[in-house]
């Protein structure tokens, strides 16, 4: 049935202005003032914006990590996910070294098919570069849509890659079209430094931060950022928590390396404190790279402002407090590492950033959604309101007054590590490909809803000034 969006304000990476919406077999069929649509349903979004729903690129959906398997899957995540506003996902899938890449594609798949309620992709983790992996990557690429890879240069003997395989990664990545995602902490200097505060009988959470100090996140970006200049490839730096790694990020977009940072809504607006909180509490707040000092914060504020740093992901992989994060009671290593943000993503940004004059609105959904859309392969198709594009829309509420909980909350966790914060603003409506996923704070979509999206290569690179420059689409 054919559906329109009136009386609210379009918002854009680029435009704000008044017109109505129509959605017609699941796309943005016509946008202009008073439409004339007989038959349609009316959607009323008078005092509300209109944006591109939420594209929120880095999620950890029922991934088994820490000795368990991150709470929210595929339904309760993607579900909680709309009700913030996101209709996009991009999932890390796990990849076993040894193991055919396809394998691992099909856990994901098993996992997200029929449960998914909005659209998701997958990244593919890259835990060893050799000829196998080389000969299966373009077949992936191409029968998959995968064209972001992971690397990680932390969690030393679990998921961390060596130099060598990180910078045979970013080669192959510039011949095949690929874009190299990186978790940038040092392992190696991080393993030692846990060594020594386990040996001196410091097992509290707070050591989780302690030892690994901004230091060794600066270092790591800085050393994947110069193997990326080497490479001449592209390189999407996640979960940025400090002002030594933005620092690091910065240096390489001024030489003109096509680098990119995103951040997290934990580090903008909680801090390394927390994790001091008693009876072991602090664990809620166990994350990699760790919560950092308050005034880490500005500086990655300041970086989403002036273009540095250019998206928000959530890093949503989610343990409940009881019988999870309790796993590292006495050795704060054994905390499995994250938490549930998927769902307060957008209004943290919206509220902390929007609200209180730190972004623009437009900037504001080139952060949550237009920017990922690009990078990832996915815009047009998402991450604009424009005629032709998918009908993800997200009718939104922006002087709603409310308090995030785990009491209201729509994640499976049972605790939220936002608890308290007064937010302004909220999703009311959500749809997904002009479907209906919340309707009026309601969930009223159905599981599998969701499809899996085939990514295009990437393009796009940054120029000397460290403005992107985006090239044909
Ligand atoms: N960030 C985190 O602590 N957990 C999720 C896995 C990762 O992104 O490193
Ligand atoms: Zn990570
Ligand atoms: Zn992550």
């Amino acid at each position: 049935m054919k559906k329109v969006i009136k009386n609210g304000t379009i918002v854009t990476a680029t435009d704000t202005y008044q017109a109505d919406v129509l959605i017609e077999n699941g796309k943005i069929s016509c946008i202009g003032q008073n439409l004339a649509v007989g038959g349609a349903e009316v959607i009323d979004a008078k005092g509300r914006y209109i944006f591109p729903g939420g594209i929120d690129p880095h999620t950890h959906l029922e991934m088994p990590f820490g000795g368990t398997v991150s709470k929210d899957d595929f339904e309760t995540g993607t579900i909680a996910a709309a009700f913030g506003g996101t209709t996009t996902v991009i999932d890390f899938c796990l990849t076993n070294k040894g193991e055919p890449l396809k394998n691992a594609i099909q856990t994901w798949h098993a996992k997200s098919k029929d449960k998914a309620v909005i659209d998701y992709g997958f990244h593919l983790m890259i835990g060893e570069m050799n000829e196998d992996v080389l000969e299966e990557l373009p077949v992936v690429m191409d029968e998959e849509g995968i064209t972001s890879f992971k690397v990680f240069m932390a969690y030393k003997n679990v998921f961390q890659a060596d130099d060598g395989t990180l910078f045979r990664t970013l080669v192959a990545a510039k011949e095949l079209g690929g874009l190299v995602m990186v978790h940038a902490e040092n392992g190696d200097v991080i393993e030692y430094l846990i060594n020594e505060a386990l040996e001196k009988g410091n097992t509290d959470p707070i050591y989780h931060a302690l030892t690994r100090p901004p230091e060794v996140e600066g270092e790591a970006t800085g050393r994947a950022a110069q193997l990326t200049g080497l490479a001449n490839s592209q390189l999407y730096v996640v979960h940025v928590s400090c002002a030594e790694a933005v620092e690091k990020i910065t240096e390489a977009r001024r030489k003109g390396y096509d680098v990119w940072g995103e951040t997290c809504p934990q580090y903008l607006v909680l801090d390394q404190t927390y994790l001091e909180k008693p009876d072991f509490e602090g664990a809620k707040y166990v994350w990699s790279p760790p919560l950092r000092e308050k005034w880490h914060q500005d500086v990655l504020w300041n970086a989403l402002k002036n273009g540095d740093l250019q998206t928000l992901g959530s890093d949503q992989c989610s343990f409940d407090f009881n019988g999870q994060k309790d796993l590292g009671k006495g050795d704060f290593t054994k905390i499995p590492n994250g938490g549930p943000i998927i769902e307060d993503r957008v209004s943290i940004l919206f509220s902390e950033g929007v609200k209180k004059g730190r972004i623009t609105l437009n900037q504001f959904v080139d952060i949550m959604s237009t920017r990922n859309a690009k990078l990832f392969g996915l815009y047009p198709q998402k991450g604009t309101i424009a005629v032709g594009t998918d009908a993800d829309l997200v009718v939104f509420d922006p002087n709603v007054e409310r308090t995030i909980s785990a009491n209201t909350h729509h994640m499976a966790a049972d605790y939220n590590p936002f608890e308290g914060i007064q937010v302004t603003g909220e999703a009311v409506t959500v749809l997904s490909r002009g479907e209906f996923v919340i309707r009026d704070k309601q969930f009223v979509g159905t599981l599998g809803q969701g499809q899996y999206l085939k990514r295009a290569k990437y393009q796009s690179k940054p120029t000397e000034t460290g403005k992107s420059q985006e090239l044909t689409i």
